[in-house]
C-alpha cells in the first residue's frame, strides 16, 4: 500500500486531499513552502537541548497550560494496552495566549529554555510555528473545501484563535516491545482536526490500515499530514470509547497510528497540531448530512474534547 501524496497549492489539491482522507486518513505533503533550512534549524534545537542533562530539561517542565518539557514515559497513548510510558520526551509550544484568553485552559505563555545556553532556540521555534499555523491553515481550508463546505474554516470563531500547538519529540534508543506493551508511542488516533509531521530520515511511525500496521516511510521533502479525531471517523476494531467523529460525519478516516523502534536508533519528530479555537462548536458540516445520513454525533467545543483527550493520556495533566 503507498501512502498517498497530496500537492499544497495545485488547483486540484482538496480533490488529493478528499481521497486521501476517505481512503487511508495519511498522506504525505509535498511543495508546502517551509523552507529546509528552517525545518533543520529546529532539528539543531532540538538536539542541542535533550543532550542537556535532566535537571537542566525539569527547569522548564511543563505546567498547567502544557507548554515546555515533558520528560521520557511520561505520556501513554494507548493505556489500555502499554505497560511503560511511550519511550520519548517533548517539547511543547503553543500559540500565545491573547489577554482575554487567559482564563481558559490550556491558554497561556510559553515557555524557553534559558536564552544564555539556548539563544537562538525561541526565535528559530518560534518562526517555524508561525510558518506552520499559516500552512495548518491553508490546509484546513483545503479540508473544508475537500468535505464540500468551502470557505466555512473562515468565519470568525472558527480558526481565528486555532488551538495549535508544535511538539518536539525526542525518542530514546530503546527497541519497541510490541507483544509486551513497549511503543515508541502507543497506538491512538490524534485528538483535533489534523497533525502536520516532520520526522527525521530514521523509521518509526506505522498506521492501521486494513487490518494490519504499514510503515510509513520518512520522506524530506514532505511533510506527513493526518486528520485527527475531530475531523474524521476513529477507525480501529472494538475501541469504541474513543470513537468520535465530528464535521465529515464518518466520511474521513482518522487513522490509528502509533511509533515501534525496530532499529535501535534514537529518532526525532516534530508534528504540528491544528486545531479549531476552544470554544469554536464543532459540528457535522452541513454538506455531509443528508435525510439518509443525520448526523452521528452530538456538537461538542474544541477545547473539551482536547481537555478529556490530555486528561487520558498525560501524567501531568491532571486540570
Ligand atoms: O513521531 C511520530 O512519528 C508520530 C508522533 C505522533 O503520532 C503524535 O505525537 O501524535
Ligand atoms: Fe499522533
Amino acid at each position: 500500500m503507498n501512502i498517498p501524496t497530496v500537492d499544497c497549492f495545485a488547483p486540484d489539491a482538496s480533490d488529493q486531499l478528499r481521497k486521501a482522507c476517505i481512503e487511508v486518513g495519511f498522506f504525505y505533503l509535498k511543495n508546502h513552502g517551509i523552507s529546509k533550512t528552517l525545518i533543520d534549524a529546529v532539528y539543531t534545537e532540538m538536539h542541542h537541548f535533550f543532550q542537556q542533562p535532566l535537571t537542566e530539561k525539569n527547569k522548564v517542565l511543563a505546567n498547567e497550560n502544557m507548554r515546555g518539557y515533558t520528560p521520557m514515559n511520561e505520556e501513554t497513548l494507548d493505556p489500555a494496552v502499554q505497560t511503560q510510558g511511550d519511550t520519548k520526551e517533548g517539547y511543547y509550544i503553543c500559540r500565545e495566549a491573547q489577554s482575554d484568553e487567559l482564563h481558559l485552559p490550556l491558554h497561556g505563555t510559553n515557555v524557553f529554555p534559558d536564552p544564555t545556553k539556548y539563544p537562538t532556540f525561541k526565535a528559530t521555534t518560534t518562526k517555524y510555528f508561525d510558518q506552520m499555523n499559516s500552512l495548518g491553515f491553508h490546509v484546513a481550508q483545503l479540508f473544508a473545501k475537500a468535505a464540500g463546505s468551502p470557505g466555512t474554516f473562515d468565519h470568525p470563531g472558527m480558526f481565528d484563535r486555532p488551538m495549535a500547538a508544535l511538539r518536539l519529540l525526542h525518542y530514546n534508543d530503546h527497541v519497541s516491545d510490541v507483544d509486551n506493551g513497549v511503543f515508541g508511542a502507543g497506538a491512538h488516533s490524534d485528538y483535533g482536526l489534523l497533525t502536520l509531521l516532520s520526522t527525521d530520515d530514521t523509521p518509526g511511525l506505522e498506521i492501521y490500515h486494513n487490518e494490519s500496521w504499514i510503515q510509513v516511510p520518512p520522506r524530506s521533502d514532505c511533510f506527513i499530514v493526518n486528520i485527527g479525531d475531530l475531523g474524521g471517523r476513529q477507525l480501529f476494531g472494538d475501541n469504541t470509547l474513543n470513537f468520535v467523529e465530528r464535521w465529515t460525519n464518518g466520511l474521513f478516516k482518522s487513522t490509528r497510528h502509533r511509533v515501534v523502534n525496530r532499529v535501535g536508533r534514537e529518532r526525532y519528530s516534530i508534528p504540528f497540531f491544528y486545531e479549531p479555537n476552544f470554544t469554536c462548536v464543532v459540528k457535522c458540516l452541513p454538506s455531509c448530512i443528508s435525510p439518509e445520513s443525520p448526523a452521528k454525533y452530538p456538537p461538542i467545543t474544541s477545547g473539551e474534547h482536547l481537555l478529556s483527550k490530555y486528561r487520558e493520556t498525560h501524567d501531568s495533566y491532571k486540570a
